[in-house]
């Protein structure tokens, strides 16, 4: 089996955020993610890590203003120093938890914008933040997101996050691989985990039930199946990552509902 990560945006939100590195850790995960640390300092959160055991496998940087519906700065002509400030900021707090991994989001496309501008805007912030990560020995990732979940985002095929990923020509970027933003896009996910992870371009996985997010073993995708063809080629190409479990427990709507929800990781 691969190894898995907890998501504690989406998991155990049946406590408060803090808590929830102790429920994930006593559900025997060892790695952890979640979309944005900052409302907490990075001290408090590294003595969770440290107090359960559990290692910090991958965080967001800053995506501008989440609340007025922004979803990430990086394709944004005119926003790189906003971009640049929030990058900064997660290396701080990557360093503090010794995450190797900063999740970098496109951000939504302006109505009539150019796509060659957003492009090479896109590229030129990630070659930038490509840089600053690699001095400091971590990775920066990509993800292409499905436009129902987030209308209007700038990356949605696993094809245009590689090809961006080669333009830029970082070794320390890559694609964190959503098989759930995949389907959802383009299906054949099988396959293009055969295709894209022999690259050296995955950096992450992440995974959930389609098409509601809930649990894997609720919808269309059969993740055992996927599962092995990740450890099959991971052995034969060295690949050695995380797969975020990053969904919405549809048991989760009652009191300790995330466990009661874990039976997939065990078949
Ligand atoms: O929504 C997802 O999928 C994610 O991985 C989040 O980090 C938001 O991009
Ligand atoms: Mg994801």
């Amino acid at each position: 089996m691969p190894r898995f990560a907890a998501n504690l945006t989406m998991l155990y939100n049946e406590h408060a955020f803090l808590d929830r590195f102790a429920a994930a850790a006593a559900d025997g995960f060892l790695g952890v993610e979640y979309l944005f640390p900052y409302a907490f300092p990075a001290q408090e959160i590294a003595a969770r890590l440290r107090d359960h055991g559990l290692q910090q496998v991958l965080f967001n940087a800053p995506p501008g203003d989440w609340e007025a519906g922004e979803r990430g700065l990086a394709c944004l002509p005119g926003r790189e120093s906003e971009f640049r400030a929030g990058f900064a900021q997660a290396l701080v707090y990557a360093e503090e938890l010794d995450c190797p991994r900063i999740h970098v989001m496109a951000g939504l496309a302006p109505a009539g914008a150019e796509r060659a501008a957003l492009q090479a805007t896109y590229e030129a912030n990630l070659a930038w933040a490509a840089a600053q990560a690699q001095s400091v020995g971590r990775e920066v990732l990509i993800e292409p997101i499905n436009p129902r979940d987030i209308p209007g985002f700038f990356l949605n095929r696993q094809d245009e996050a590689h090809r961006t990923v080669q333009a830029v020509g970082a070794p320390n970027l890559k694609v964190q691989f959503d098989l759930y933003h995949c389907q959802i896009v383009e299906g054949d996910v099988a396959m293009k985990i055969r295709q894209y992870l022999p690259t050296g371009r995955v950096g992450h996985f992440q995974i959930a039930g389609v098409p509601m997010r809930h649990e894997p073993d609720l919808g269309e995708l059969h993740h055992p199946y996927l599962f092995d063809v990740i450890d099959e080629v991971a052995l034969a190409s060295g690949w050695q990552g995380w797969v975020g479990c990053e969904y919405r427990p549809q048991r989760g709507a009652v009191p300790g509902g995330t466990r009661d929800g874990l039976g997939w990781m065990r078949c």
